[in-house]
């Protein structure tokens, strides 16, 4: 049996990829580098499946540059980066991971939270240089946590938040009727701005989302806020967030998705002593890289099989 043409942007996990080469034949980039987008282009042009693990931009013209592909499959929960209406305007079926790393997810949120409010990773830098001091932070217990975008992360994320004490204060587009039952109270936009102790961000990066922190809404918290972005860079306005810490308009942050991404060593953000940034590494435990790229793994040979992807986002050109 002749095996089907996948083009893997970037190395992926043992067990997923002894999995594709059972039955693909698989172009893969090694590096060094991002894959090229004119080599991306060639590959593709007898290419049946797409397996994204670098987020490699999926658009019109990469999808034209595809006549034979029949499905596209990413280890990420995010698809920013996916013109969805392009694939589905072109019958291409679009799986993400969703589910399998979201506890990963919400640890890494909440353990910033927690590093920021209590100076976690400051203390370490004091004793490694020899000060031996005390370094104050401030109580989660009793706060009231803002949630924008309750969604399977942030909800697993307001969880953690519940059992450590804080009141916890959510929006989204819609409400969620479960979270509520557990304790969750659905506000405006503005109000979880202005009462919020610290604020969570878990949007998915869209039209909608894109900059939705900006001036306006920092100007809005309290001075005392603390403020996490695990999301996208581009959810929040990178200048407004400089200026905001910088003038004291609130009282920290911590990152784990930046815009730029990755940030420079010598951008303006890095220069201020009330931020904390990671390399966006909300999923990077080993199980759940790997479960991601186990499902993603399953969506790419369901689809070239003319099955259902387990995680399909457009549903409507799915296999049935
Ligand atoms: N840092 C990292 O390594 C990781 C980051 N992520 C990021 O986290 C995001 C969320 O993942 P996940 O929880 O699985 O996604 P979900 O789709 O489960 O949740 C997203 C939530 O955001 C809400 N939302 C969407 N748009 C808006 C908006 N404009 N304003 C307010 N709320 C909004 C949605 O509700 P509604 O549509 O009703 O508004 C939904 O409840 C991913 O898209 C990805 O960008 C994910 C994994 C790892
Ligand atoms: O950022 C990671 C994702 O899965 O989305």
């Amino acid at each position: 049996m002749s095996k089907y043409k996948v083009v893997l942007t970037g190395t992926t996990w043992p067990e997923a990829y002894e999995k594709l080469l059972e039955q693909c034949e698989v172009k893969v980039w090694e590096g060094p580098g991002p894959l090229p987008r004119d080599q991306l282009l060639d590959w593709l042009a007898d290419a049946e499946g797409l397996f994204n693990v670098g987020h490699v931009k999926v658009d019109e013209e990469l999808l034209d540059a595809a006549p034979n592909l029949r499905v596209i499959a990413q280890s990420s929960v995010g698809y920013d980066n996916i013109d969805v209406e392009a694939c589905t305007r072109k019958g291409v079926p679009f799986g993400n991971t969703p589910g399998v790393l979201v506890e990963a997810t919400a640890d890494l949120t909440f353990g910033l939270l927690l590093s920021a409010a209590r100076r976690i990773h400051e203390g370490w830098e004091l004793v490694k240089a020899g000060q031996w001091r005390t370094v104050y932070g401030t109580d989660l217990y009793g706060k009231t946590l803002g949630v924008v975008g309750l969604g399977d992360i942030g909800s697993a994320v307001a969880r953690r938040a519940k059992a450590c004490g804080m009141n916890i204060i959510y929006h989204n587009r819609t409400r969620r009727p479960n979270d509520e039952q557990e304790g969750a109270t659905y506000v405006s936009f503005d109000e979880l701005l202005t009462t919020s102790d610290c604020i969570v961000c878990l949007v998915p990066l869209s039209n909608h989302s894109r900059g939705m922190f900006s001036k306006e809404q920092f100007n809005k918290m309290k001075p005392t806020a603390y403020f996490v972005n695990a999301s996208r860079g581009p959810v929040v306005d990178t200048q407004a967030l400089y200026d905001a810490l910088q003038q004291n308009k609130i009282a920290y942050a911590a990152l784990d998705v930046t815009d730029p991404e990755p940030i420079p060593a010598d951008h303006p953000l890095l220069s201020l002593s009330n931020i904390l940034i990671t390399p966006h590494i909300g999923s990077a435990t080993y199980e759940t890289r790997n479960s991601m790229a186990n499902l993603a793994a399953e969506n790419l040979l369901a689809g070239l099989s003319g099955k259902p992807l387990p995680t399909c986002v457009n549903q409507s050109v799915n296999y049935k």
